[in-house]
């Protein structure tokens, strides 16, 4: 393993933007960097969908931070400076169509084209055009979107994989294994959390390779304490988590939905489980 201050002595391209989810239009600007390529990532602090360090699992190449508030007084020539001076051996910068940088915002890929190949005419600043799923600009803020009105497939196909969170284990009320059916009760507070309602997922268990089957309830349990939670019920056998969980989405159920007693809601509970088998069968997962 390379350690940091070699990898950025070394790098000769680098694509730079906030990239938070790391979805299909970002991996096309990925496409463009070298083999000891690094993605300069710009961080603003809202970054829900793949928060802190989970860009890390998008992408083998080195992601380097910069807090947007250490360099949002920059000018434009003030920013290609430090990225000559973090990366000496810089050659090329991949950057999407409406990239902008600098103070206020105020410089565009014309600016960086001509500030970087000013002093280095050998140099090259790539620019990749808009990507689009079925005619639909791929963004991060669309992502968010469509995770608040549960489009779950329609976020995975921006994303290019299923959309997922991680949380700490905490304790349940303590019916669902006496009355209903045992859950992993997760706070995962650095994620988007999705529409509520109940979902077709899969579920990693503490270190675990695997995924296991589930279902999920995101939401306020109405019908009980009123509490919000995240919840997964797992489907191929009893298991034990101690520490924490990550839970995929698939594809969006139904309702969070206020039932009467609980026997509606165990028999509510029990077609959603028909329903996450059927699927998860159906995409053999
Ligand atoms: C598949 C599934 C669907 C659920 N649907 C609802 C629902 O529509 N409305 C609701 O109030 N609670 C729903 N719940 C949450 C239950 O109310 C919750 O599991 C129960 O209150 C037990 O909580 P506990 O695990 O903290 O003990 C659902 C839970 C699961 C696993
Ligand atoms: N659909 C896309 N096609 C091509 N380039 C893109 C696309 N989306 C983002 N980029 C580029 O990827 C880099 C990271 O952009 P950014 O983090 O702003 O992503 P975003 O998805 O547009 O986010 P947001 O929706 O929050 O604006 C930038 O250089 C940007 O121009």
């Amino acid at each position: 393993m390379l350690n940091t201050a070699t990898i950025l002595q070394n790098s000769t391209s680098v694509a730079i933007g906030g990239f938070d989810g790391m979805h299909i239009g970002h991996q096309e600007l990925f496409h463009h960097l070298d083999q000891n390529g690094v993605i300069v990532v710009i961080n603003t602090g809202y970054a829900n969908l793949t928060p802190s360090h989970f860009r890390q699992r998008h992408t083998d190449k080195h992601l380097h931070y910069y807090n947007l508030e250490d360099i949002r007084h920059l000018d434009g020539a003030g920013f290609v400076e430090l990225l000559k001076k973090d990366f000496p051996k810089l050659q090329k910068i991949v950057v999407g169509y409406d990239f902008h940088f600098g103070k206020d915002r105020r410089y565009s890929y014309e600016d960086l084209k001509e500030l970087f190949l000013k002093e280095n005419e050998d140099g090259e600043v790539v620019i990749v055009k808009e990507v689009k799923h079925h005619n639909d600009a791929v963004h991060s803020h669309k992502i968010r979107q469509k995770l608040a009105i549960g489009d779950i497939k329609g976020a995975n196909e921006f994303l290019g994989y299923n959309y997922t969170i991680c949380g700490k284990k905490i304790t349940g009320q303590g019916i669902g294994a006496k009355e209903l059916v045992a859950t992993i009760n997760l706070e995962a507070k650095e994620f988007l959390v999705p529409k509520e309602g109940v979902y077709v997922t899969t579920t990693r268990i503490d270190d675990e390779e695997h995924f296991h089957p589930s279902v999920s309830f995101i939401g306020h349990r109405v019908s009980t304490d009123g509490s919000f939670a995240i919840e997964s019920h797992i489907l191929d056998g009893k298991v034990v988590c101690e520490e924490k969980a990550e839970i995929s989405f698939i594809a969006y159920i139904r309702e969070n939905k206020k039932f009467e007693s609980m026997d509606e809601l165990r028999d509510a509970i029990k077609k959603d489980i028909a329903v996450a088998n059927r699927e998860l069968q159906r995409l053999e997962l």
